[in-house]
């Protein structure tokens, strides 16, 4: 690994798996001795193309768990800029009304990226940029619970729509294009956002990198 670069870390795994707890518990619990200038998360959900030419009807039947939900062509530029040493304007992505919203995040590169997301490792291009490739492996029951209900609060959904949307896209999606990419993975996490050794492993990880620089 280089050590004047970003490191990438880059977490995947089915929708609610933990991916999202797991990256946020890690950067809470570094912030502290790395500040903000140390580490940093990036969604890749931020990349959700935009859909303000649709309307409200439409959006809905969109298939966002498919590679081509999402602009992983900016994602990969994005992260170039980054290791080159540039900052990056990050989209902001709205799941109520399912599309970008008008503002930007102004993100400048820090030694650590925490990057989070289902379907991170469908493109090489994008694998090819991850110096640390991790799969957080919850099983989908487990998943779907929690998916009724993080959405049913924080994402204005009804239990019925998260139904229908977990049999048409959700779960053929993730036995597409997620579970079989699980092969990429340098480490699997079980037992999601909460896996206390596999949070610590990585901040050990972490430090070491940043003694490194
Ligand atoms: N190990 C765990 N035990 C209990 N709840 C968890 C665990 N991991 C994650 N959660 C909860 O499940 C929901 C989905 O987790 P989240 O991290 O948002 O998933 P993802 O980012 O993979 O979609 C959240 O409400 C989160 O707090
Ligand atoms: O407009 C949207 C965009 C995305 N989704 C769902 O979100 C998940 C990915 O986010 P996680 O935080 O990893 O759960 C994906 O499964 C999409 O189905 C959406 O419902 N609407």
């Amino acid at each position: 690994m280089q050590t004047n670069k970003p490191t990438i870390i880059a977490i995947t795994g089915a929708s609610a798996s933990g991916k999202s707890l797991y990256a946020k518990t890690i950067f809470d619990e570094l912030l502290p001795e790395l500040g903000p200038n140390g580490i940093a998360i990036i969604k890749e959900d931020s990349y959700y193309k935009s859909q303000s030419h649709l309307a409200m009807a439409d959006r809905v039947k969109t298939n966002y768990d498919h590679p081509s939900a999402y602009e992983h062509s900016l994602l990969a530029q994005h992260l170039s800029e980054l290791c080159q040493g540039n900052s990056v304007d990050i989209p902001t992505y709205c799941y109520k009304t399912h599309t970008r919203l008008a503002e930007t995040i102004h993100l400048s590169p820090t030694p650590i990226i925490l990057l989070e997301g289902i379907l991170l490792f469908s493109s090489s291009e994008l694998r090819n940029k991850f110096d640390i490739k991790i799969y957080i492996d919850t099983p989908l029951d487990i998943c779907l619970v929690r998916r009724i209900n993080r959405d049913t609060v924080e994402r204005s959904r009804s239990v019925e729509s998260i139904a229908e949307q977990y049999l048409t896209t959700v779960r053929p999606m993730y036995y597409q294009h997620i579970e079989p990419n699980k092969l990429y993975a340098d480490i699997v996490v079980t037992r999601g956002g909460k896996n206390r050794m596999a949070i610590e492993m990585l901040k050990a990880k972490i430090r070491q990198l940043m003694h490194g620089r």
